[in-house]
């Protein structure tokens, strides 16, 4: 089997680390860089906490990608970082695959442009555990039996981005099978801002975050006299790896954009 040649962008972050040894430790996977903000190290192997490897660390993706010639960028950043560095890959026909949460619609819009012009794959997955896939397909399933829904999402306290982009990914999931409709009483008021939580749709997403949690979605449906929740949690990094190894994999095959790891899971 032909190996995949890889470079990780963000290679010291919680996700990043993990995605590092997932590489190594595939063996139809070579990591052939990593991007890294800082100019301080010279291989993987000399930063903290990363297993023993020769691969080089770099600070500029453009120059990485030109010397390196992978075929693919696995991104775990920041939702600036990220949108660059998606973009500079396609640029460079490097096939991305990001886990960064965080882009704007128009992020996704041009993105997908980007890849149409150049035919090129590109993997987004705002979640790459299969376990909160599911989570969603089943939450799209109940919203055509039950209108009235609300998305708490739970994550440890130094995520960035809120709501989370699976829970994003979820409101959009079910408002495409779910007529728009204002949830709770006609004449509600918040007597304080937020108390209510985002507004999509109609819908309401809660955000919570506190320290010791990892990711954790429920989607709580109500309707006369009974309620179904589906919940999904994440309780370590490990748990989107077998994704993340799914969609290099997948992304080596396609010509295209997809948003969302439910698009290539049957
Ligand atoms: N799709 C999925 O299944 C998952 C997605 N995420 C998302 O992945 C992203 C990363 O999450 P964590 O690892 O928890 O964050 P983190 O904060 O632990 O790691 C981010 C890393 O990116 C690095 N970074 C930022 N800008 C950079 C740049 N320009 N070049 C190179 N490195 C740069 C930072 O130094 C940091 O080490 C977030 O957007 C998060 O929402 C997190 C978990 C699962
Ligand atoms: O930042 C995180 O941790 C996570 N981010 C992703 C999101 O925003 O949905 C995926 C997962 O929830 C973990």
């Amino acid at each position: 089997m032909k190996t995949v040649k890889i470079v990780i962008a963000g290679p010291r972050g919680r996700m990043g680390q993990e995605a590092v040894k997932m590489v190594l430790e595939t063996e139809t996977f070579e990591l052939v860089g990593v991007i890294d903000h800082r100019d301080h190290w010279r291989t993987v192997g000399e930063m903290d906490g990363l297993p023993a490897s020769d691969a080089p660390v770099y600070t500029d993706l453009a120059f990485c990608l030109e010397k390196e010639a992978p075929d693919v960028l696995i991104d775990l950043t920041t939702p600036e970082s990220g949108m660059f560095h998606t973009k500079t890959a396609i640029h460079y026909g490097v096939r991305p695959v990001v886990g960064t949460t965080g882009f704007s619609k128009e992020d996704l819009t041009e993105l997908e442009e980007l890849c149409s012009d150049r035919e090129i794959g590109c993997i987004i997955a705002p979640n790459f555990a299969v376990g909160a896939i599911l989570m969603m397909k089943f939450s799209q399933m109940a919203a055509r039996y039950f209108t009235d829904v609300e998305i708490i999402e739970l994550h440890h306290d130094r995520k960035l981005d809120a709501p989370s982009g699976t829970a994003v990914k979820t409101a959009e999931m079910i408002s495409a099978v779910r007529e728009p409709k204002k949830q709770g009483h006609q004449d509600e008021k918040e007597t304080i801002p937020g108390a209510r939580g985002a507004d999509f749709d109609g819908m309401h997403i809660h955000s919570v975050r506190l320290p010791g949690l990892v990711a954790h979605q429920q989607v709580m449906f109500g309707s006369d006299g009974q309620s179904l929740t589906v919940r999904h949690d994440s309780y370590n990094r490990a748990s989107f790896m077998s994704g993340v190894k799914l969609a290099v994999d997948t992304v080596m095959k396609m010509d295209s954009f997809v948003y969302g790891l439910e698009n290539i899971i049957e």
